[in-house]
């Protein structure tokens, strides 16, 4: 918190699909609802791979600031002068040569999870935004919440004493009405292996960062252990995974994450059982649905003494009552760029890779494969990918 004059960071917007409308949204809520006074955003320019009017039907659905600048490609948004950090919001077969794009113009990246389809892309975008001395952050945003930040104090203060099981699910009942497939489209980005759909890399990376949040983040950095991994998956129709079941080991640490998803069944239908349980020796704490934005956790002493804590969203009354939790991962970003950090230590890069190397093996081991357009880690500007000609 600052009384001097907030700290102001210029958004390019990069797709125009639903995230991104999330996302905007947030970030035109008044920065005072959730007490940050050091820093505010603006939506400087967004850009559509399929028209410019796309992007201007965007700017008018989040309620933008008229003039800011829309784009038919993104090629035109990541030299825009004005366009301090760039919000990649693509599916995650583009997330690549999309960053690198914006990263080979200059500037700043915030690129949505999952990261990368490889381990090897993520390292090749993080030596990229290194070399050219840039920020760049995975969006997981989960990890900037209050009740992200509550549970790993009350980890590190010994509250539930030594962890030693992490266990996390994030599952959506997306069954068809009829029929043995799931509702979406087999074009669609969750299940299409051109956009690096399936389960894992879409929704597996929110239990994940819960068993990486909590086992391996809070790690002392002199012995920063990378779990060994042991995962099955099974596929869908189109190829993707439907479900996976990932064990992340930590034999140095004597600690163990389980990180669930299925596209088949929901976590719990009635949200009473936890999404995440972080177990320790004194206790545990339990997160409540849904893993990627919980509002209520609860910690469980090992005599039975049980409290539970709301932490709601907070919401903008001059919009719409509109708040959903991405702006504590923009005001990360404004704050990291304002204090010169390249990189944020709630989200390093290097835990960043080892999710995806994490993620990229227990793919391997489910037999999940993805095409060569959306693996490769050579950048190309003219990909289609980049152009939006695919
Ligand atoms: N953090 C979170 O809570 C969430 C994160 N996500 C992540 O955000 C990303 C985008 O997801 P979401 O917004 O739901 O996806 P959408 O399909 O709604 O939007 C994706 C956008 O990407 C652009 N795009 C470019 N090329 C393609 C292509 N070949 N096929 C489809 N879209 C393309 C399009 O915008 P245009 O035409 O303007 O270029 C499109 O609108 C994913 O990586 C996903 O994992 C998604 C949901 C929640
Ligand atoms: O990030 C996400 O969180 C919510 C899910 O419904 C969505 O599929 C996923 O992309």
């Amino acid at each position: 918190m600052t009384s001097g004059n907030p700290y102001t960071l210029k958004w390019g917007i990069m797709a125009t699909g639903g995230i991104a409308e999330t996302f905007c949204k947030d970030l035109l809520c008044s920065p005072a609802v959730r007490g940050a006074d050091d820093v505010r955003h603006e939506i400087v320019a967004v850009a559509s791979s399929s028209s410019s009017k796309r992007a201007a039907e965007f700017l008018q659905k989040i309620n933008g600031a008229f003039d800011a600048k829309t784009y038919g490609s993104y090629s035109e948004l990541v030299v825009d002068p004005n366009v301090d950090i760039i919000y990649v919001a693509t599916p995650h077969s583009h997330h690549f040569q999309n960053t690198m794009l914006a990263l080979e113009a200059g500037k700043h990246v915030l690129c949505e999870k999952a990261f990368t389809v490889t381990a090897a892309q993520a390292r090749k975008l993080v030596e990229t935004a290194k070399a050219k001395k840039l920020f760049l952050m995975e969006a997981v945003w989960t990890r900037y919440f209050p009740l992200s930040i509550k549970v790993r104090e009350l980890i590190t203060s010994g509250e539930i004493g030594t962890v030693f099981r992490t266990i996390g699910d994030l599952s959506i009942n997306s069954n068809a009405e009829e029929g043995s497939g799931l509702s979406f489209a087999d074009s669609h980005r969750m299940v299409n292996p051109d956009l690096a759909g399936g389960a894992t890399l879409d929704l597996g990376v929110y239990p994940l960062t819960w068993v990486f949040q909590t086992l391996y983040h809070l790690q002392p950095e002199q012995d920063k252990e990378a779990p060994t991994v042991i995962a099955s998956s099974n596929k869908y129709t189109t190829g993707a995974d439907e479900n996976t079941a990932i064990i992340c080991s930590f034999p140095g640490h004597n600690s163990i994450g389980i990180a669930s998803t299925t596209m088949r069944a929901d976590t719990d239908p009635e949200n009473v059982v936890p999404a995440v349980r972080i177990q320790g020796s004194k206790g545990e704490i339990q997160v409540f649905a849904p893993a990627y934005r919980p509002t209520k956790y609860r910690v469980v002493k090992r005599n039975g003494e049980a409290q539970t804590f709301d932490v709601p969203q907070p919401a903008d009354p001059a919009r719409n009552n509109w708040g959903h939790g991405m702006f504590w991962e923009a005001d990360e970003c404004a704050r990291c760029l304002r204090d010169g950090k390249l990189e944020s230590a709630t989200l390093p890069w290097k835990e960043s890779i080892v999710i995806m190397e994490t993620m990229e093996e227990a793919l391997r081991q489910g037999g999940i494969t993805y095409p060569e357009l959306i693996t490769t880690d050579v950048y190309d500007p003219k990909s289609p990918l980049n152009t939006g000609n695919q």
